[in-house]
């Protein structure tokens, strides 16, 4: 290993404290150069390029990292997710060619599944409509629906799903899960297939990963078998919904609402027109790809990141928090 391996940054909000951990440990920290908040996607390839070379470590945001990248970095060993989701990563072809990936798990948990309940609420209670009409200086009572009682299906149950539930018990609703693997046993929890979850849910959380099994899981044949009146949150990644069927079902009012955090626009320019179309909607309550930027999850993700970048290059035991993720 070079005696001060270079590491490349191009997650947003990356901050000092993790920086100056790096640089601690005797790694060269190379910034991607857009403004802070700034998604690594909008780096050209050649600029990427040109970033990697010679890098050791890359802690990178959404951007995609492909074989064909990797081939082109042969002295890049690890590459670190600040957060959980690494549907963006070809990790059977950093397998194969020897790299490490890492992401920071749990670090985000807290922060989703309060953005998850926020958006919950906001739906339910429309609180969208309720602000614009005060902020117009319309007084009138915009009355939505409560949470309590009601049904909620979880389709997921990994470290994000399990913190709703824990806060979802607080709201006296019946809690439903759909997963692979029901295997762990959670107190007020009732595991169901994902047609009767669909069938018997007042609202439809998602905390599923992307991937070939959950591609378009919900769309316009499953949007369809909700019940009436329904509302969807997503706020697992974009591709999990097909928007122009979600569109559709809520211009149809078929459903209640919807809380979208992440959207197919994301990694599909050409899906733009959608994404507009659902956030103008007063029944849609939307964030930025925001709910695992919490301020405390961000410096949780960006220090374990670094952690897992510096035990990956030292050859030191990975500390808690650090995932080695493999092609499985
Ligand atoms: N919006 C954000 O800012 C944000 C932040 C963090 C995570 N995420 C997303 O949330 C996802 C979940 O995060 P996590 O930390 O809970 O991951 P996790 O790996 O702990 O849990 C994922 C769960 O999904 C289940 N699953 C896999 N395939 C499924 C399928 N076909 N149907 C139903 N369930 C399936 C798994 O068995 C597991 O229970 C991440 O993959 C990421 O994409 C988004
Ligand atoms: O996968 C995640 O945890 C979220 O998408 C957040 O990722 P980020 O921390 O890289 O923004």
């Amino acid at each position: 290993m070079a005696p001060s391996p270079k590491v490349l940054v191009t997650t947003r909000l990356f901050d000092d404290a993790a920086t100056h951990h790096l640089v601690a440990r005797g790694c060269t920290v190379v910034p991607s150069g857009l403004a802070p908040d700034a998604l690594d996607t909008d780096i050209s390839d050649a600029d990427l390029d040109r970033l990697l070379d010679g890098a050791a470590g890359w802690i990178v945001g959404q951007r995609a990292v492909t074989r064909a990248v990797l081939a082109r970095h042969p002295g890049l060993k690890v590459i670190a997710r600040r957060g959980v989701g690494y549907d963006r990563v070809d990790v059977a072809a950093a397998e194969d060619l020897g790299r490490v990936v890492t992401i920071a798990a749990g670090a985000n948990d807290a922060a989703v599944a309060d953005h998850t309940l926020a958006l919950m609420l906001a739906v339910l209670r429309r609180l969208r409509e309720s602000a614009a009409a005060l902020a117009a200086g319309d007084w009138r009572v915009v009355s939505g629906s409560d949470l309590y009682g009601k049904t909620v299906g979880l389709v997921g149950f990994g470290r994000i799903a399990r913190q709703v539930a824990r806060r979802l018990h607080g709201f006296d609703v019946r809690v439903l899960v759909e997963t692979p693997r029901p295997d762990f046993a959670a107190a007020g929890v009732t595991y169901v297939t994902l047609p009767e979850l669909l069938a018997s849910s007042d609202v439809v959380s998602l905390h599923a990963p992307l991937g070939p099994t959950t591609l378009h899981l919900l769309n316009g044949e499953t949007l369809g078998r909700m019940k009436p009146g329904a509302v969807v949150v997503n706020t697992a990644r974009g591709g999990l919904i097909d928007d122009a069927a979600l569109l559709v079902a809520l211009a149809a009012g078929r459903l209640g609402g919807a809380g979208l955090d992440v959207f197919e626009a994301e990694t599909d320019p050409a899906l733009r027109p959608v994404a507009e179309a659902l956030v103008a909607r007063p029944d849609v309550v939307a964030s930025a790809h925001a709910a695992g930027s919490s301020r405390e999850a961000l410096a949780r993700g960006n220090m374990i990141s670094a952690h897992c970048v510096i035990a990956a290059l030292l050859g030191e035991e990975m500390p808690a928090g650090c995932l080695v993720v493999d092609g499985r």
